[in-house]
Order: structure tokens, then sequence, then C-alpha cells
């Protein structure tokens, strides 16, 4: 009775000392052991950071651990990660220290594995951010929502969106003008039509507020991921800024269980129950539960606007500048072609043949993809350049460094629509074009967002012809999860003859105002800029001004 007592007392003991130890090992031990490994791994390779602890995050904030401005360590992480591929012109193999959290920069692989900083995106489990068995399932269920019958379903609301779009430009003729938060907002409603069958008409208050929210998830992540305290859940939550960070997640999920409100009642009163208005909800409804749905539309609706407005930006941008307006043209005389004057947009196949404008959509993603990176965590030990890689490091790959390779693209900057020709196409390697990734873990909104480019590109060129009011180089970039322009990207939209509008009274105003102020300059751009406005200004008072 004694000695059973004293082993049942024993066994219990030991058996919870073995669970405690176990938990130990696996969970914090083992980890930290691999870790260890890992950053004495790579401390032989290239770009060797001054001091071991800090890594090169000096470099990326050099107050550290006094705060800095956002915008400033933005621009300084896209500066640094521009220096290692100018460092390293073999672009590959290069390793960036987030103080002792190395980055290797690598070529691509095939592996699904996300590394943890996905997860400081603020999107759950979304399919962006989910681990490998989690993935493959929810990329299966949703990969329908992109099949061609649906994409005829999506075209419809982005035809309409464009065209309630292209409305509001007629105010914005004339005048130095950056159209992001035009784009940014239409771009958010086709996202959500597609998505709730609801879209935020501009007089919903918080439309404003979503926008903002969604900006604020990307400069959190990046201030997460760059500041080697906030990279362990357990010490992040010391700090105050953790709870900025989970209550602005908290309010995109609110927002998103409004927007679901919504939908529950406008599908009460609708009558309609054709398989084809299956919206994304509709999709994932009983196969994945409440917290999964919200995550999945977070992360559709987050990859489906930010990237798609800031590229059509760019596009825009790019077609622009004074020395563009030959490929501008030829654009437009594509476009007039399959869309004369106001014919409606709604024709699918003669989108797909207008080739040329699938060049300059290409040439613009080529050389401002709005994702610059891709990072992966190595499922796997693997052999890149005689060098091994091991499981469980952070590999990343830069789409910018891949899309300037001279060997591929001759002349890297030059902006050359040419290049995606049939024939030139047909040479470019499938890894040396990747604006949405590459592999299995590509994006699988690619051929939504080509087309919603299309439709706005389209829709754009044939009612206005397009004036750049910068140098592409003059403008620094910095990298928040997407990479963005830190100037605006202002353009001059002129009514196109065929179907001039009135210009607005604040836009007669505004020409008036320029004039004044720069008392008609006679410098060349100048004077040729001043000597349109007087035209525009003439074409619309009816005077003859000029
Ligand atoms: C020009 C527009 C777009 C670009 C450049 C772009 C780029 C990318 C890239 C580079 C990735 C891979 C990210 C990574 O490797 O970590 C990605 C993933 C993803 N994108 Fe896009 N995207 C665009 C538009 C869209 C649209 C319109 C949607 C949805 C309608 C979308 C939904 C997604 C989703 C859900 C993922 C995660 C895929 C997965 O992990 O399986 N994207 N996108």
């Amino acid at each position: 009775m004694y000695y059973s007592g004293l082993f049942g007392v024993d066994s219990s003991k030991l058996l919870l000392f073995s669970i405690v130890s176990y938990f130990i090992y696996v969970h914090l031990l083992k980890p930290l052991l691999h870790y260890i490994y890992i950053v004495i791994h790579y401390h032989g390779f290239h770009y060797r950071p001054k001091s071991f602890l800090l890594g090169h995050l000096k470099q990326i904030w050099p107050n550290f651990p006094f705060p800095i401005d956002t915008e400033r360590r933005t621009r300084n992480i896209y500066e640094l990660t521009d220096k290692i591929f100018e460092l390293n012109p073999s672009r590959s193999l290069t390793v960036l220290w987030i103080s002792l959290f190395p980055i290797i920069f690598a070529s691509d692989s095939e592996t699904v594995e996300k590394p943890h900083f996905y997860q400081f995106m603020g999107l759950g489990n979304g399919l962006l951010s989910s681990a490998p068995a989690l993935w493959k399932v929810r990329r299966k269920l949703i990969e329908p929502f992109f099949s061609t019958r649906k994409m005829r379903d999506h075209a419809k609301h982005m035809f309409k969106e464009v065209e309630s779009f292209s409305r509001q430009l007629d105010d914005q003729v004339g005048k130095p003008v950056d159209l992001v938060n035009q784009i940014h907002s239409s771009t958010l409603n086709i996202i959500l039509k597609s998505a709730t069958s609801t879209s935020l008409d501009d007089s919903f208050d918080d439309k404003k507020r979503f926008l903002e929210l969604i900006e604020s998830l990307e400069k959190n992540c990046v201030r997460r991921l760059s500041n080697p305290f906030y990279q362990l859940d357990w010490t992040f939550k010391l700090f105050k800024f953790s709870q900025f960070y989970h209550q602005t997640i908290q309010d995109i999920e609110k927002f998103i269980n409004t927007i679901l409100s919504r939908r529950k009642q406008q599908l009460q009163c609708s009558t309609s129950n054709e398989p084809e208005n299956q919206d994304f909800v509709d999709l994932l409804e009983g196969k994945v539960d409440e917290q999964g749905l919200l995550d999945e539309l977070v992360t559709l609706i987050g990859a489906g606007h930010d990237t798609t407005a800031l590229t059509l930006r760019w596009i825009l941008f790019n077609l622009g500048k004074s020395n563009h307006l030959d490929e501008q043209e030829k654009l437009y005389q594509e476009i007039i072609q399959f869309f004369p004057d106001d014919t409606p947009l709604g024709d699918m196949d003669k989108i797909n043949q207008c080739i040329y404008l699938e060049q300059c959509i290409k040439e613009s993603l080529r050389l401002n993809p709005p994702a610059h990176i891709t990072l992966r965590a190595l499922e796997e030990d693997i052999i890149v350049k005689d060098k091994r890689l091991i499981k469980g490091s952070i590999v990343c790959v830069s789409f910018t460094a891949t899309h300037h390779d001279p060997n591929v693209y001759p002349n890297p900057d030059k902006y050359d629509p040419e290049r995606w020709n049939p024939e030139n196409a047909s040479k470019i390697p499938k890894t040396a074009f990747i604006p949405f990734s590459h592999g299995p873990r590509s994006c699988i909104g690619y051929r939504y967002a080509m087309l919603e480019l299309k439709i706005y590109t389209i829709q754009i060129i044939r009612k206005f012809s397009l004036r750049s009011t910068r140098k592409h180089g003059s403008i620094p970039l910095k990298a928040e999860v997407t990479l963005k322009p830190v100037l605006p990207l202002e353009i001059i939209m002129t009514a196109r003859n065929n179907n001039q509008p009135e210009l607005p009274a604040s836009s007669i105003f505004w020409i008036c105002h320029q004039l004044l102020l720069k008392h008609i300059l006679i410098g060349n751009e100048e004077s040729k800029y001043n000597n349109k406005m007087l035209q525009q200004l003439a074409a619309c008072t009816g005077s003859v001004l000029v």
C-alpha cells in the first residue's frame, strides 16, 4: 500500500515532468537550436552586416530603438533591398539581417510555406498567409471563383463600375491629378461587388475609413516586421503598439461584418437566386467556419483592390510621359478600332483582341510591380549556386530585381511595350516576369486583375489623352506591403476631341489661377503646357483666347 502510494505520486510527477520537458523541447529548445544553427550558417554569406546583433537594422532604422517616421522607414527598406541587388549582380544569395533574423535573397522555389512575417499582415489564416495544409484545401475551394465562366460575371460588375468611375473624371480634366482616391475607391467597389454582391456608394460613411484601415494594416505590418522586439507574439504583446495593431484588425473585421449584414438584408429583399449570381460568400459559406470566411474576405478584398489600383496609376503615368506619347497614340488607335466613341465595353472577346493594350500593361507591371518581393520558408534544405540553404530559412525573391535583369531586358529601365509583342515575348523566360509571383502560391486573382486593368485603361484612354507631369526616375519609392511612390503620380487629362466635355467651373478657375501665377512663362515645355491650357480654356469657354 505504502509503496504503491509512493509509486503513484512519483509516477504522476514523472509524467508531468516528461510532458513539460517534451513541450519545452519541441516548442522552445528545438526551434531555438535550429534558429541558432540558421544564424551561424548564414553569417558567412554575402553582405555581412557591421553589427552582429543589429544586422542591417541600422540601415532601415538609423536611430533604433527610438521612434522613426513610418514613411522614412519604408523608404529605407526599399533603398536597402535595391542596394542589395546592386552589390550582388549575380542577383542571388545575399542575406539581409533584420537584427538576428536572416532573410536570404535567392531564386524562386516551388515551396508553398510562408514565413511567420505573413502573419503580421493581419489576414489571419486567409489564403495569402495560411500554412500549407490549410492553404491546399482553401486554394481548391476558391479556385472556381476565378474560372472562365465566373470571369464573365465579374466582367459585368467591372463594366458598370468603370463607366461610373470614368464619369467622375470629367471634373479632373486639365489639371495635374493623381487619381489615387478615385481609383482606390472604384477598385474597392469592384472587388466588394464580386465578393459580397454589395458595393459601397461614395456616400457610405465608412468607405473612407475602410480604405484608411487597409492602409494602416500595411503600415503596421512593415512596422512589426522591421522591429526585432515585435517578432514573437509574446514579446509583441508587451508593447502598446500591439493594441493599436490588433484594434486595426478588429475594426476591419467589424467593417466586413457590417457589409455581410447589408448583404443579408439585400438577399432577403431580392427574388433572384440564379447560380450565376453566386458571390464569394456563397462559394465559401458552409464550407469554412465564420472566422475562416472573415479571413478569406479580408484577404480577397485587401489583395484584390490595392494592387490593382496601384498598377493602374502606374499604367496611366507611364503612358503619359512625354517620350511615350507615340505608344499612347498607338494604344488609342487600337482601342478605338474595337471600341469607337461611346460603344459599351461589355465584350470580353474584343478586349482580348487588344494585343497592344496587354503589352502596355505588362510593361508597366514589369517596371512597377506593386508587390515587389515574395517570401517563403524553406520546407527542405536546397542547394542554390553550390551553397546549401537550410530548411526553415526565409528566402526572398525580388520582383524589381528580376524584372531589371539586363540579360533578359536590354536597357531595363526603358518603358518599351514592344518587349511583349508575340515574337519578343516568346524569348522571355517565365520566371523572368513575375509580378503575380510564380509557382503554386502565385496570385489566384491574376486574370481578374488583368481584365480589370484592361477595362479601366480602355475607358480612360479612349476618353482622355494623358500627360504626366514628372519624370519617371524622379519618383522615390517606399516598401510597404506594396511598393508605393512617395510623390503623387500626377497626370493631366485632356478630353479627346470627339467627346470633349465642358470643363467644370473649378477647372477653369484653376487654369486661370495657374496662368496668373506663372505669368505665362515662355520656356519650352512650360509654354507648350500653358498653350495647351489656354486652348482648353478657349474650347470650353468659347472665347478666342489664343
Ligand atoms: C495587379 C494586380 C495584382 C498583383 C500585382 C498581384 C500580385 C500578387 C502576388 C505577387 C501574390 C503572391 C504573394 C506572395 O507570394 O506572397 C499574390 C497572391 C494573391 N493574390 Fe494577387 N495580385 C493582384 C491582384 C489580385 C486580385 C485582383 C485578387 C483577387 C481578386 C488577388 C488575390 C490574391 C490572393 C488571394 C493571393 C494569395 C494566393 C495564395 O497564396 O494562394 N490578387 N498576388
